[in-house]
């Protein structure tokens, strides 16, 4: 096997070739002293769980049992930046669906998908691989399908537009519920970000994706540290854990609970709350036995929205705004031109 192969998709590259040993240009360990430091350390064992929040008592629970859901939604969202939604009501027959034609998608053949193969980051439809090399140094062991799915609605073949529309319909309806209980949390009226964040019209992608297994899982890394850039990201994946959480300076595993959803914070949600709820840093590590596909939807305010800290959070000027008023298609832009390198605008 030659070390300096080169394949379309990492799919392709770790079927075809029979590998034992990585290429180089995968090999993180070749970064610099910095950014290996960020990429290494697996995530202990023996770890707090992630928090778990019950969906069906937040949206249909009397105000008693509401009030301490509430409660506890806004801690996990200041300890922790993530958490677990059980009781979410999307039908599950649905989550396998778009699971499966996940697998379809990233399984056709390699010259299906490079008519998809995108010529800038902000395509509505972009197939990929690794990661642009012009800005990040080493590949990443991933491909992805990226599609624009609101307020314009766009789907490739697979998933069918049908199951592609009703999947992420159901998701942005459970995200206006939960950010209705995190402005509650903060002392907001549960619509007030509804309307401060044109969520009518919310920005929301559908990215699929792809870890082949790997025969050097300790030297390749799936996804980069980094934060997401919209107000909630939700997760779910094909049953094989690899999702990883900074919690209080330690990696910690995200064992996700079959069913349920993962819920994480971004970075348009920590500068609406002053930083009182910060984005959380996640990366994705790989394996050598399973092929792992993960579905994150990136739930932002409208493209036009300038997302500056609420005046309520800054206690009449006794506490300064700590970050930049800024539209979010403007941040995406910045975010995109960095690499997967995290948060890009904080004061
Ligand atoms: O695959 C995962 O677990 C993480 C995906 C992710 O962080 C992303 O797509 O932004
Ligand atoms: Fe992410």
């Amino acid at each position: 096997m030659a070390a300096t192969l080169k394949a379309s998709t990492v799919k392709a590259l770790a079927e075809k070739h029979n590998l034992t040993e990585i290429p180089p240009i995968y090999n993180f360990q070749t970064l610099s002293t910095i950014d290996q430091a960020i990429a290494s350390g697996g995530a202990g064992e023996d770890q707090e769980p992630i928090p778990v929040i019950d969906f069906s008592l937040l949206t249909s629970g009397t105000p008693d049992q509401r009030s301490p859901i509430v409660r506890n939604l806004g801690n996990m969202c200041r300890d922790w930046g993530c958490f677990m939604v059980i009781n979410h009501r999307v039908d599950e027959g649905l989550i396998n669906k778009i699971l499966d034609s996940c697998k379809e998608f990233f399984d056709q053949e390699e010259e299906v998908k490079r008519e998809y193969e995108g010529k800038h980051t902000s395509d509505p439809i972009c197939h990929g691989t690794g990661a642009d090399a012009a800005v990040t140094e080493v590949l990443f062991w991933r491909d992805y399908l990226r599609v624009m799915v609101h307020p314009e609605f766009h789907s490739p073949s697979k998933p069918a537009g049908e199951v592609l529309a009703e999947f992420t319909n159901a998701i942005r309806g459970m995200v206006r519920d939960l950010l209705g209980g995190i402005s509650e949390s903060l002392g907001l009226e549960s619509s007030y970000m509804d309307r401060a964040l044109n969520l009518e019209s919310s920005l929301q992608f559908f990215d699929a994706n792809l870890y082949p297994p790997c025969p050097q899982p300790e030297l390749a890394v799936g996804l980069p540290p980094h934060t997401d850039h919209g107000l909630l990201t939700v997760l779910i994946q094909n049953g094989i854990n690899g999702l990883q959480v900074q919690h209080e300076d330690k990696w910690v595993a995200a064992n996700i609970i079959p069913g349920a959803f993962f819920v994480n914070i971004g970075d348009q949600l920590e500068v609406f709350t002053n930083g009182k709820y910060k984005s959380v840093f996640h990366r994705a590590a790989v394996n050598n036995t399973a092929t792992r596909i993960s579905i994150a939807v990136p739930n932002g305010p409208s493209a036009d929205t300038i997302v500056k800290p609420v005046p309520e959070l800054l206690d009449n000027g006794s506490c300064p705004a700590a970050y930049a008023g800024m539209k979010y298609k403007d941040y995406l832009e910045l975010q995109h031109g960095s690499g997967l390198k995290g948060r890009a605008w904080i004061i």
